[in-house]
């Protein structure tokens, strides 16, 4: 083992290093489907994954088996260093979930359902570890504190998700899973959600991975990106690696002598600096624009889609 221990890796002082989430060889078939085809993964500490890929790659399944909802055809998943299928409540309680969608609860109020499942948390905290939040803080959190006193029926579909978002959270735990978090938010909401995940992992040392459709949003708060296609998983970076590992990334615009210019690089400094240093052009209006995540997650799902490994594998149909 490295003399040099990362920070983000550390359970404790002391203590060896480990990843939050260790998958290796990953296979789930449903029926004679194949629908996760091979998959590693390792997540470190602190870190913000968002688990992106088109409906039906199965990001849903993946999640669920990370939390222990669902087992694996085949493949070794430890999660907090333990297999999710046979963990325990301690361990549980170490884990935050935010499903899809709930549907019960809704005769409750929200300030008494969310100390009813701080209750079950409570018994779980263990020396180094603060406990279940404090109601008023965890509803100011995820922006619920006016609603403390209202039937859960009564909340609106962006209420009653940041609801979820309360409950997946009230344990305050290590890592959190959050399935589609954001379905239904406004614009404030989802600034205010954004927020509320960079302050986790910066100041909690929270890891969390999400699966989200909104592609601004995994740019804007996941410090990793996994594309999930055909069954495995075919990109794995940060959003700008992933946009370097496509051609032509970044669009250098500028207006010169009246007329507009449009050129792509991969590396726009070196063109800048030539397109400056050419004497007797003035150049105006300079832009440097940097492919979206969206423009590089749409190359790669038409490139695999070209590839012809975009579906899983049927195997009745093969
Ligand atoms: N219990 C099940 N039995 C059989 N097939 C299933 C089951 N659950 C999921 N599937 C199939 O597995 C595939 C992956 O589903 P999953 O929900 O994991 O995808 P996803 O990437 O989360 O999709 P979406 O973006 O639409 O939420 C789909 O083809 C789905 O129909």
């Amino acid at each position: 083992m490295s003399a040099t221990l990362d920070s983000r890796n550390m359970i404790g002082a002391g203590m060896t290093t480990q990843p939050v989430v260790d998958v290796r060889g990953l296979r789930m078939r449903y029926g004679t489907r194949d629908v996760l085809d091979g998959i590693d993964v390792r997540i470190d500490r602190g870190e913000v994954v968002a688990l992106l890929g088109p409906n039906g790659a199965g990001k849903t399944t993946t999640i669920e088996i990370l939390e222990g909802f669902r087992r694996p055809t085949a493949g070794t998943v430890a999660v907090l260093g333990e297999d999710p299928a046979h963990a325990g409540d301690a361990w549980r309680a170490r884990v935050g979930v935010v499903l899809q969608s709930w549907r019960d609860h809704a005769r409750w109020r929200v300030g008494p359902l969310l100390e009813q499942f701080a209750e079950l948390y409570r018994p779980f905290t263990a020396e180094g570890r603060r406990g279940p939040y404090d109601l008023a803080e965890l509803l100011d959190l995820v922006g619920l504190a006016e609603h403390r006193g209202a039937l859960v029926r009564s909340l609106s579909g962006g209420q009653r998700r940041r609801l979820d978002v309360a409950i997946g959270l009230v344990g305050r735990p290590e890592l959190l899973f959050l399935d589609e978090p954001t379905t239904g938010f406004d614009p404030v909401a989802r600034h205010e959600f954004h927020e509320l995940i960079n302050r986790l992992s910066d100041f909690d040392d929270t890891t969390v991975l999400l699966t989200t459709h909104d592609l601004a949003e995994a740019e804007k708060i996941a410090s990793r990106i996994l594309i999930l296609d055909g069954g495995r998983i075919v990109a794995d970076g940060s959003a700008t690696d992933l946009a370097r590992s496509v051609a032509g990334v970044s669009e250098i615009s500028w207006r010169e002598g009246g007329s507009r210019q449009v050129h792509s690089a991969a590396d726009p400094v070196p063109f800048v600096r030539d397109l400056l240093a050419r004497p007797g052009v003035q150049v105006t209006e300079l832009q440097v624009r940097s492919q979206t995540l969206e423009e590089t997650y749409l190359s790669m799902v038409a490139r695999h889609e070209a590839a012809g490994d975009r579906h899983p594998i049927d195997q009745e149909a093969s």
